[in-house]
C-alpha cells in the first residue's frame, strides 16, 4: 500500500465588504492579485463571501459573480458567510456606524478606513470591540498607506510618545504646493484640483482642516492612550492663504504646510490643526504635493517621520489589507493600545494655551507712524518682535491717491493669548486696511 499524505487546509477568513468604491474596489483587487503571497503571509486563505454597495450594475474592474451581494448593508454585520466585516462606505453616522457596532455586537471583527468614525465615536466602539473581545482595525483611517497606526501602537509601544502630527491631508498640501509653484491664489488651483478629480466636489472636509482633525484625533488617542474629544481639537483650514503669503514665506526661508500637532503637556493634551511656516531646511517642509507625512517624537526613540500616500486606491488597500492579514493571523491590538477599562476621554487644551512664534501679514496705509501704532499695540500685550519685512514695489496706489502696502512682521515665542489681544487691536488701527493675517511658526 502507498501511504498517501492528506494536509487539511487551515480554514480561509472569509470576508464581508460594504462599500465597493475607490478602497473597496482596491481592496478586492488586492486581495485576488497577490492571493498567494497574502495566504503565505496570513497562513490562511482570505476571501470575500459578501459585499454591498449602492449599485449593483456598476462595473469596478473586478469580477464579483461568485460573491453574495447585500441590498442592505447592514444584513453584512450579521451575514452566515462572513468572519470580518470590513467598512468602507465613510460617514461618522449613518450606515458606516450601523455596520460597524452592529459587526461588533454580533461579535465579529470590523476594519474600516472610516477616520471621521473612529474620530466621533472611536471611545464608543472601542469598548465595544473589548466587550466582544475582537479587534477593530482602521490603519487606513489615518494617512492611507503610510503605517501611521501601526507605528504608534506597536513599534512605539514601549515609549512614550510626547508629540505626534504631521501633514494629514493629501487635498490641502496639493493645494499649498501648487500655490507656492504658479504663484496662484487658492480659488484658482481649488478649481483646477476639482476639475482634475483631486478635490471633492464639496471641499470642506478637506480644505477646512476637518479631515486632518479627524486623523489627529485618532493618531493623539493612539499616542497618549485616551481618546481625544473630537470637538475639542482646534480647527483651521487653508482658505485664508493667500499668494502673497507663499511668496513671503519662501522670501523669509519658509514653506507653509497645513499641520496637526498633538503634544502630551503636563496640564492636558494640545490638539490642534493648522497652517504653519515650516522652515524649508526642515524634512516635513520638502514633503509636497498629494504626499503626506507622520511624525512622532517619543522620548527614548526621539523624532521619527514617515512619508507617503494618505490616498487612492493601491495605498488605502494597501493599509486595509494588512489589517486583514493581521486579523487572519490573530493578532488583535485593543483600539487605544491598552484595555478601554477605567479609560475617560480626554478634551483638549483651548486655544488660549497655545504659545509660539507667529507670523503676521498686515495691509497698511504707507504713511509716517504706521509701523509705530503697531509695535506700540504689541509692545502692550508684551510680544516681541523678531523680523520685519516690507516691500515699496509692492504698493497699491488707493482711490485718494495715497498708498497701501504689505508689512510682516515675524514674533518671538509668545503666547496665543496675547498674540489675539494684540491682532483685535491691530485690526482697528485705521491704517490697517484689511483683516490680519496670522500664521504660526512651528519647527525651529
Ligand atoms: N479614497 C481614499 O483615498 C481614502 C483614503 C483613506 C480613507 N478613506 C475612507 O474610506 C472610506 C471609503 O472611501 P472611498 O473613497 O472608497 O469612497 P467612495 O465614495 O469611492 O465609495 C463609497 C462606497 O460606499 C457605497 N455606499 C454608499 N452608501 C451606501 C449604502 N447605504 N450601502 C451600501 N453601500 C453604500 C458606495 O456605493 C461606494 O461603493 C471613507 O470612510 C473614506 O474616508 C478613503
Ligand atoms: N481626502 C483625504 C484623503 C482621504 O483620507 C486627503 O485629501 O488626504
Ligand atoms: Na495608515
Amino acid at each position: 500500500m502507498t501511504a498517501v499524505s492528506s494536509s487539511v487546509e487551515p480554514t480561509p477568513l472569509r470576508i464581508g465588504i460594504a462599500g465597493l468604491g475607490t478602497v473597496g474596489a482596491g481592496v478586492v483587487k488586492m486581495l485576488r492579485d497577490n492571493a498567494a503571497l497574502i495566504t503565505a503571509r496570513a497562513g490562511r486563505r482570505l476571501i470575500v463571501t459578501a459585499v454591498s454597495a449602492r449599485d449593483r450594475t456598476r462595473d469596478r474592474g473586478v469580477d464579483l459573480s461568485d460573491v453574495a451581494w447585500c441590498e442592505n448593508a447592514a444584513d453584512l454585520a450579521a451575514h452566515p458567510d462572513v468572519d470580518v466585516v470590513v467598512e468602507l462606505v465613510g460617514g461618522a453616522e449613518g450606515i458606516a456606524r450601523k455596520i460597524v457596532t452592529g459587526a461588533l455586537e454580533n461579535g465579529r471583527p470590523v476594519v474600516t478606513a472610516n477616520k471621521a468614525l473612529m474620530a466621533i465615536h472611536g471611545a464608543e466602539l472601542a469598548t465595544l470591540a473589548q466587550k466582544a473581545d475582537v479587534p477593530l482595525m482602521f490603519e487606513a483611517a489615518v494617512a492611507g498607506g503610510i503605517p501611521a497606526i501601526k507605528t504608534v501602537r506597536e513599534a512605539l509601544a514601549g515609549d512614550r510618545i510626547l508629540k505626534v502630527g504631521g501633514i494629514l491631508n493629501g487635498t490641502c498640501n496639493y493645494i499649498l504646493t501648487a500655490m507656492r509653484e504658479t504663484g496662484r491664489d487658492f480659488a484658482d488651483i481649488l478649481a483646477d484640483a476639482q476639475k482634475l478629480g483631486y478635490a471633492e466636489a464639496d471641499p470642506s472636509t478637506d480644505v477646512d482642516g476637518v479631515d486632518a482633525a479627524h486623523k489627529l484625533a485618532i493618531l493623539a488617542g493612539l499616542s497618549f492612550g485616551r481618546p481625544v474629544v473630537f470637538a475639542s481639537v482646534y480647527i483651521e483650514g487653508i482658505r485664508r492663504i493667500g499668494a502673497l503669503d507663499l511668496h513671503f514665506a519662501r522670501e523669509l526661508g519658509y514653506r507653509i504646510k497645513l499641520l496637526g500637532i498633538a503634544r502630551q503637556h503636563e496640564n492636558g493634551i494640545e490638539a490642534r490643526v493648522h497652517p504653519c511656516l515650516v522652515p524649508n531646511t526642515t524634512p516635513i517642509a520638502q514633503v509636497d504635493g498629494v504626499f503626506n507625512a507622520v511624525v512622532a517624537e517619543g522620548a527614548f526613540v526621539g523624532r521619527l517621520m514617515l512619508e507617503g500616500r494618505g490616498a487612492g486606491e493601491g495605498p488605502t488597500a494597501t493599509a486595509v489589507t494588512a489589517d486583514l492579514i493581521d486579523i487572519a493571523r490573530g493578532n488583535a491590538i485593543p483600539v487605544w493600545g491598552r484595555s478601554t477599562d477605567g479609560l475617560t476621554q480626554a478634551v483638549a487644551l483651548p486655544r488660549a494655551q497655545f504659545s509660539g512664534r507667529y507670523y503676521l501679514r498686515l495691509n497698511v496705509v504707507d504713511r509716517p507712524g504706521v509701523l509705530a501704532d503697531i509695535t506700540a499695540v504689541l509692545r502692550d500685550d508684551g510680544v516681541s518682535l523678531h523680523t520685519m519685512l516690507q516691500h515699496a514695489h509692492a504698493r497699491e496706489t488707493l482711490p485718494d491717491d495715497s498708498h497701501s502696502v504689505p508689512l510682516v512682521l515675524i514674533t518671538h515665542h509668545t503666547s496665543e493669548a496675547a498674540m489675539l489681544h494684540a491682532l483685535r487691536h491691530i485690526a482697528q488701527l485705521k491704517s490697517v486696511l484689511d483683516e490680519p493675517a496670522m500664521i504660526r511658526i512651528e519647527g525651529d
